[in-house]
């Protein structure tokens, strides 16, 4: 029975279609819903006990899984994008993720032709495991910061790898603690005495006969994280070298060369090519933003339209709580959040992919660009999905904070998004030095791309928005020209208090909290203005393109509303304007409201992927959550075990003293 199946009525639009552009392209969506499925119905990938695992038997189903599935790529003879697509959908992190999500990557864009052709191969066969080395005990945000050495001998042609303190101890990389053969190591270089920058390194970590640490090596599991099953599925792990000798061609080559004779060869490629790998993976955390803040809006959707509460009328049935304007503020704001990050992540595809083969060609002068929208939209959607799975938990009352509900482990896995691959400060704080940058140059260069509004400027900081009434929000270019104004008045607005300043950096350090506001409002200019490019484009099916466009209005009325703290300030806006933009925001929803179900079913998630009972398909929470407590080892037994040694003693004191 589908208990859902009035809502699903109510919808305007074609689901199918949505569903396509939702994956980007019928083929994306064919291979994604393949793949789903394919680890739906095999047993082998069940996920519910897993909160329930000690440690030790969680690592084993994960490595039984994990053999399981490249058995599945090896005889299905999966490509690499549908075997990314099963990882994604057995939903349970893995030393894998960083063999093919950073090892390999990082000899791609870092290792020479030599290398590349030595390392990749074995890698791509899985004849070895490699993980990504950086951070260690002592530094991680603060990569030029880093303790370990690579000495260079030039008597034996090798680099010494060393951890001359405790804090030089490598310390989180996923993969190192248990399953690692092999490393990217990153380490001061060290030549003829001399410091030469970090660089990365490819360091085999055990015996490929007997998987034991190699002499030298001291490696091991830097123990439990937050929450139960979630993140300890993978092996993040603690590394120490004692003056380890590797061969001079395990320096990753693109960037600098050591020859024989210890001399220093750079090549044209600018050194920040050595954070290249982190480029990639932010670009890709925040497709995976989408889909994890898109899990937790399809779990509270639908439960909200299950659950009642209130506002029952002569024996009626009550209030679906998803009718209540209160909820509705809270949850749909998240749900056009989920499009509106899938939509900047496939451009922020684009924009990589674009930059990679640029990279390749050695043409190197959109890096900064790239760097810049992947560290601050890894950060804005990181730090978004984090609180928006907590507040969909709170969207499901009580029962979301049931480990059935799927939520808990959701948010305990997703939450250290906001701190890997870049803290999401440090990451802001970056694109703030690249905004100022480009403030700074604007008198002699043109800003493109992402910037290019800045070219602009004069007319951002006179002309103030011309909405008049609740409607005329809905159009595009005043919704923008709001965004690209705040952007615009906020950063010119810093950069001449930095001015003020003797010393830049001391400035820099001063107007921190401003500079790092400045970051977010440009970032979420990016978000809203491809948004609207989005919908430029041909999206087909009955009443797609209008579902998104309310979305989009939805994404960028709520920023508007929520920040509009600074459209005052910058003097963009009237009182009057942000609250007939508060007012639009009100119908919007009552717009989204019908289709609230098909929106959520537009992302095609399985019952298995969800993990939830309060997000089942067919609505049927109530009978699922009653059988799902009796599955409980509590409730083995009527009386648990422990009673008669602990408390029954209690009890028998208690009715002997009420005797007396
Ligand atoms: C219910 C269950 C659900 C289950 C769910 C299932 C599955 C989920 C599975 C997986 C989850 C998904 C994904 C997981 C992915 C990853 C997680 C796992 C691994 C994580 C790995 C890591 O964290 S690796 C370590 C990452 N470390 C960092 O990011 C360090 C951060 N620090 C830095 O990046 C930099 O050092 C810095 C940016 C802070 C630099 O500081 P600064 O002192 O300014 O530096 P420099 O002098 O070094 O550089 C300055 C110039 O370089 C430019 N620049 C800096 N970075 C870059 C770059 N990346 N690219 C290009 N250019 C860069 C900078 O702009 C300066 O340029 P100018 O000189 O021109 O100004
Ligand atoms: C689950 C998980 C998996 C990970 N996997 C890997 C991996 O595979 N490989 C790997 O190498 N690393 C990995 N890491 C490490 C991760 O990349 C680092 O933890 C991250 O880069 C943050 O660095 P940090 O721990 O040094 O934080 P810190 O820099 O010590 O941050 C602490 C606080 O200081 C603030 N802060 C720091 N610097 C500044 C500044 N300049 N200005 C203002 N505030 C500042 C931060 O905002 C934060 O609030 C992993 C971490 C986690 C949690």
């Amino acid at each position: 029975m589908d208990y859902l199946s009035d809502e699903r009525k109510k919808s305007d639009f074609d689901v199918e279609a949505m569903k396509v552009a939702w994956a980007g392209s019928i083929q994306e969506f064919q291979l994604s819903d393949r793949m789903a499925k394919l680890v739906a119905n095999d047993p082998v990938f069940e996920k519910f006990t897993r909160p329930m695992l000690g440690r030790k038997e969680l690592l084993k189903n994960t490595l039984r899984k994990s053999a399981h599935a490249w058995k599945l790529i090896i005889d299905l003879r999966l490509s690499e994008e549908e075997a990314k697509w099963l990882r994604l959908y057995v939903d349970e992190p893995a030393y894998t993720d960083l063999h093919w999500g950073m090892f390999i990557p990082a000899i791609e864009g870092q290792g020479t032709e030599e290398q590349k052709k030595k390392w990749l191969p074995l890698a791509k066969k899985m004849q070895i495991i490699g993980c990504y080395a950086q951070t260690e005990l002592g530094h991680g945000s603060n990569v030029q910061g880093l303790e370990t050495t690579a000495t260079f001998d030039t008597r034996t042609d090798e680099f010494i790898m060393h951890s001359p303190t405790l804090t030089s101890s490598k310390w989180w990389p996923g993969g190192l603690g248990k399953l690692s053969t092999h490393a990217v190591v990153y380490a001061r270089l060290i030549v003829g005495g001399q410091f030469h920058g970090v660089h990365g390194f490819i360091v085999q970590l055990r015996s490929l006969e007997d998987h034991s640490p190699l002499p030298g090596i001291t490696v091991g599991d830097i123990g439990l994280k937050f929450g139960n099953g979630a993140y300890n599925t993978m092996d993040n792990g603690v590394l120490r070298f004692d003056h380890v000798r590797i061969p001079r061609n395990q320096m990753l080559m693109r960037v600098s060369q050591v020859t024989k004779e210890g001399k220093i060869m750079q090549s044209d490629v600018p050194r920040q090519l050595i954070y290249g790998t982190m480029v990639y993976v932010r670009q890709t955390i925040v497709a995976d933003a989408s889909k994890a803040l898109s899990r937790a809006v399809c779990i509270a959707t639908r439960y909200s339209a299950v659950r009642r509460q209130f506002g029952s009328r002569d024996g009626g049935p009550e209030t679906q709580v998803i009718d209540y304007k209160t909820q509705q503020s809270r949850l749909f704001p998240l749900l056009a959040s989920a499009y509106a990050f899938r939509f900047v992540s496939e451009w922020l595809k684009s924009l990589y992919l674009d930059v990679k083969q640029r990279l390749e060609a050695n043409e190197f002068s959109t890096l900064p660009e790239a760097h810049a929208c992947t560290a601050g939209l890894k950060s804005l959607t990181t730090t978004a999905t984090a609180d928006g799975i907590e507040e969909c938990r709170k969207l499901c009352g009580g029962h979301g904070y049931l480990v059935s509900s799927g939520l808990p482990e959701l948010f305990a896995v997703y939450i250290p998004a906001c701190t890997y691959e870049g803290d999401n400060v440090v990451l802001m704080l970056q694109v703030a030095r690249f905004l100022v940058k480009t403030v700074s140059e604007l008198g002699h260069k043109k800003p493109v791309g992402t910037t290019a509004y800045m070219g602009r400027v004069a007319s951002l900081m006179q002309k103030n928005s011309a909405v008049q009434t609740a409607e005329g929000w809905l159009n595009p270019g005043a919704v923008v020209e709001a965004f690209e104004s705040r952007a615009a008045r906020m950063a010119v607005r810093c950069a001449q208090e930095l001015a003020k300043f003797g010393n830049p950096e001391e400035g820099f350090a001063e107007l921190a909290v401003d500079l790092v506001e400045v970051a977010v409002s440009h970032c979420q200019l990016i978000v809203v203005t491809k948004f609207f490019e989005k919908l430029q484009q041909d999206i087909p099916g009955k009443g797609v393109k209008e579902s998104l466009e309310v979305l989009c209005y939805v994404y960028a009325l709520f920023l508007l509303h929520k920040h509009q703290g600074d459209f005052l300030a910058t003097g963009y806006l009237t009182p009057k304007q942000a609250s007939l933009a508060n007012a639009q925001l009100r119908t919007l929803y009552s717009k989204v409201r019908p289709n609230a179900i098909a929106l959520v079913d537009s992302f095609s998630y399985t019952d298995h992927y969800l993990g939830s009972i309060l997000g089942r398909y067919d609505g049927n929470v109530y009978p699922k959550l009653y059988e799902a407590a009796w599955e409980d080892p509590l409730n083995d037994s009527d009386v648990i075990d422990g009673f008669h040694q602990y408390v029954q003693p209690i009890l028998k004191q208690r009715l002997h003293s009420a005797k007396l």
